[in-house]
């Protein structure tokens, strides 16, 4: 795989503070650009996935360079270890995927571009590219604006928060994405004293080390999904396996007038709403 794949689309991974590492524009783009592609893997659930990643030397070296979520999010999972995995190795891939997925007609997790950040004032949108294969998924990032070079390029994890008030945007990117918001949009809105004029302040996840992690009362595959491992996935479902040199998705023209269309939808939306 290539090592810097956001490289070719003109883009930088800069660390960016407390929001971690992200993706800057190394140039200037135009509206409607696409900034990046990526073909990744879609199953039924992030605990699905997480056993793909383990069950591959290959997939592990691809998804080592991902952020892992709070640990308290990971309990209430039930179930037992797969076979010859460690509770850490287990906690370490499904963290991975879970705090880097997303939910779109399954778990599509995409590696790459789980490295651009969230934001509630984005200048970026993704969209989900057909085919919409059973275990394959292709997204594209598309520029919602002009983006000058040096912008941090911001997609929004969660659109249906972009349209509340703060202190519930933080609510629902926090249990759903285990962050506190710190994108602009939250900043400006924190310093104007917006988040004091709403009720309960929301809570930080607590983060956990491994040593006050109660592992016996940590469950590892909660009762929404069906067990996977005594479910296994059935083929051709071998993800990672069927990605190997091909983690780029070049995608069809239909999929780019999918894209168009859904610019165009969502731009005008924001348009009403604002
Ligand atoms: C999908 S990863 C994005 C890449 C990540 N920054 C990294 O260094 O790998 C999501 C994580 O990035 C951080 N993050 C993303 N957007 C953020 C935001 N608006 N405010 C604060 N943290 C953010 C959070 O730690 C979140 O769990």
């Amino acid at each position: 795989m290539d090592l810097e794949p956001w490289a070719a689309y003109g883009l930088e991974l800069q660390d960016l503070g407390p929001k971690g590492r992200g993706l800057v524009a190394g140039k200037d783009f135009r509206c409607g650009e696409v900034l990046f592609r990526e073909k990744g893997f879609r199953a039924k659930s992030p605990e699905h996935l997480a056993l793909e990643v383990l069950a591959s030397a290959e997939a592990r070296a691809q998804v080592s360079h991902l952020h892992t979520g709070p640990l308290c999010h990971l309990e209430g999972h039930a179930g037992t270890l797969p076979h010859g995995v460690s509770e850490e190795e287990w906690f370490d891939a499904y963290s991975k995927v879970r705090f880097n997925s997303f939910e779109l007609n399954g778990c599509c997790f995409l590696p790459i571009m789980a490295l651009f950040n969230h934001s509630c004032a984005p200048n970026a949108a993704i969209t989900q590219l057909p085919p919409h294969e059973e275990c394959h998924t292709a997204m594209v990032v598309v520029a919602e604006q002009g983006i000058a070079r040096g912008t941090e390029i911001v997609y929004s994890y969660n659109s249906d928060c972009l349209f509340v008030p703060l202190r519930e945007r933080r609510k629902r990117l926090l249990s759903n994405w285990g962050f506190l918001c710190k994108c602009s949009r939250c900043q400006v809105e924190e310093e104007a004293g917006l988040e004091d004029d709403e009720e309960e302040p929301p809570e930080m996840p607590q983060l956990l080390s491994w040593e006050e992690v109660d592992l016996k009362n940590v469950n590892l595959f909660q009762a929404r999904h069906e067990d996977p491992v005594s479910s296994p996935l059935t083929p051709p479902q071998r993800t990672f396996d069927a990605m190997k040199g091909s983690p780029i998705f070049m995608f069809e023209m239909i999929a780019l007038t999918e894209m168009r269309n859904h610019m165009s939808k969502s731009i005008k939306e924001r348009k009403l709403v604002a």
